[in-house]
């Protein structure tokens, strides 16, 4: 598919590279880097922009009453852009976004005795034990009240998985995942530039072999109960509002079940 081409229909299907289904956004990753700038052009069309509000107000919602929380994990490797998406998700479709660094690190500012270890394990590039990681998102939860959640960047391994499921009773709803060429993902962290303590070669270097020994499983586990909607980055549409508004959509299909392949 060109990069002109229109963006694929909701939730087209694609394969996984160990054969599970996927729910694939976007395809496209033939693409010359000039293609791939982006700019802050607002969302278009607006008829659809409407319509992704009027659905998305939905989730976490029973016809008009509260039940859980309705809740998307978004995983990728450090630098795919999780952050930077769940932020325009999050603002301009009504979801919390809850990013598992940002709480481990207002932990370590908020000078605690915890945060010094956790400090101490983000600078090594491991991962901070489940229990802590999940009592922040749990409490980070409860105190939004939310009903739609973005939780950006957990679980990380299978342990962190499974602590959660089991502490909130819960599992998600789906899972985003950007899947994003290494090179590209250390070339965003070296100039991601927000002073931050693993943003340094050395420590990138471990933070993508933990992602690969550790993370791509909870990916494989997700995928394999139909829960996966990958995106392939670097997005070639130079508007990348493209890119969350089918991301949304893409949150939208779980609410009417996975779809079957045909
Ligand atoms: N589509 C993109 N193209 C180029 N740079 C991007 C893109 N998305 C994010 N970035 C930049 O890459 C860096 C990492 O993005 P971020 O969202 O923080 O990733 P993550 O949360 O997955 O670690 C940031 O500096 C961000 O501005
Ligand atoms: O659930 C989490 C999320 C983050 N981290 C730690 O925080 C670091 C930064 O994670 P973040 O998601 O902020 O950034 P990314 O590495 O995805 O760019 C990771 O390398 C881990 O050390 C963790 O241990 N558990």
């Amino acid at each position: 598919m060109g990069c002109s081409s229109a963006p694929m229909a909701f939730g087209s299907l694609a394969k996984g590279n160990s054969g599970q289904r996927l729910h694939c956004i976007y395809g496209l990753s033939a693409v010359p880097p000039t293609a791939m700038a982006e700019s802050d052009t607002p969302i278009e069309p607006l008829a659809l922009n409407y319509l992704i509000r009027l659905f998305t107000s939905q989730a976490g919602c029973d016809n008009g009453n509260f039940k859980k929380p309705f809740i998307a994990f978004v995983l990728g490797g450090p630098g795919s852009g999780k952050g930077t998406q769940c932020n325009k998700i999050a603002s301009n479709f009504g979801f919390t976004h809850l990013s598992a660094g940002d709480l481990l690190r207002q932990e370590i500012s908020s000078g605690s005795e915890k945060g010094e270890s956790i400090l101490e394990t983000i600078k090594e590039g491991r991962i901070v034990p489940s229990e802590i990681t999940v009592e922040l998102i749990r409490k980070a939860m409860k105190m939004s009240n939310a009903k739609r959640v973005l939780i950006d960047g957990f679980p990380r391994c299978e342990e962190n998985r499974i602590a959660f499921e089991r502490i909130m009773g819960s599992e998600p709803d789906v899972v985003v995942f950007f899947d994003c060429p290494v090179d590209e993902m250390i070339k965003r962290l070296l100039g991601r530039n927000q002073g931050r303590v693993d943003d340094n070669i050395e420590t990138i270097k471990k933070r993508l072999k933990v992602f690969e020994s550790l993370n791509i499983p909870v990916v494989d586990y997700y995928s394999s109960k139909g829960k996966v909607h990958k995106v392939i980055v670097p997005f070639c549409f130079p508007k990348w509002n493209y890119f969350f508004i089918f991301s949304v959509n893409c949150l939208l299909l779980l609410q009417s079940g996975p779809i079957e392949d045909s």
